[in-house]
């Protein structure tokens, strides 16, 4: 299939007020439906071929884990810079406010387009848009995704492949490591094309006496069989 029988992508009308409230209380939100199961089969088609991407990585050669991903090139395909740049616009406010509350000094402009500007005058000029593919015993190391001293402290996968019957096993996982406790580990159960907003490193824990930070990190548990695809949206750039 091409690149042009993707349709145009327009986010559902989700409740902002709740998925903000969700990623205050716990660092992560889901984001159901994101995109419709025909799209979720067109965008993990595009692995195999090679025009939309600018490097291809094994994880197991770089101690990632098992598996493997491919960073798309700029222009990104219709449907990835569609999503990129709208979520951008829901998450900025969001980000803007754990910025705040965890006394940095730096705040996200209203637009995706603006922010990369900033990205690329630092020189993180490569995108980061990413599919994923695994296969059986692949997993995806606890990990942070951050490319430069640009970042943004939110990013989200969607997954595009349908748990248990294109694939078993392979969870979405997050850690959240509290100061002076030990890690608690989260599981994100997806169904095909929910999307999952989370942390991307420290975001802001009310507390007691106020606010306090905590550290994600996100992976993937072993898949057991078949192929599992998902479609990785960071919003900045890499050096
Ligand atoms: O495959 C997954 O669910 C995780 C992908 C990932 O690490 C990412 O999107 O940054
Ligand atoms: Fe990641």
């Amino acid at each position: 299939m091409t690149e042009s029988t993707l349709a145009p992508i327009t986010l559902p009308p989700y409740d902002w007020t709740t998925i903000a409230a969700d990623l205050d209380r716990e660092g992560w939100a889901r984001l159901p439906r994101i995109l419709h199961p025909v799209d979720c089969a067109l965008i993990a088609d595009l692995y195999d071929q090679q025009g939309p991407f600018r490097s291809h990585v094994h994880m197991a050669r770089h101690g990632f884990g098992q598996g493997e991903y491919r960073y798309f090139a700029y222009p990104l395909p219709d449907p990835v810079q569609a999503l990129r740049a709208a979520l951008y616009g829901w998450l900025a406010p969001i980000a803007n406010r754990w910025h705040e509350r965890m006394d940095r000094t730096s705040r996200f402009p209203e637009d995706h387009a603006a922010f990369l500007g900033r990205c690329h005058a630092a020189g993180q000029r490569r995108p980061t848009p990413l599919l994923l593919q695994y296969g059986p015993n692949d997993y995806n190391c606890l990990h942070q995704d951050l490319y430069g001293e640009q970042v943004f402290p939110l990013q989200v996968a969607v997954l595009l492949s349908r748990p248990a019957r294109d694939f078993t096993g392979g969870e979405f996982v997050l850690t959240e490591q509290r100061p002076r406790m030990q890690s608690r580990p989260i599981v994100v159960p997806l169904e095909q094309g929910d999307g999952v907003v989370f942390a991307v490193n420290q975001r802001p824990q009310r507390g007691t006496r106020g606010d306090y930070r905590v550290v994600m990190r996100h992976g993937v548990s072993k898949v057991h069989s078949g192929k599992r695809h998902t479609l990785g949206i960071i919003f900045h750039d890499a050096a």
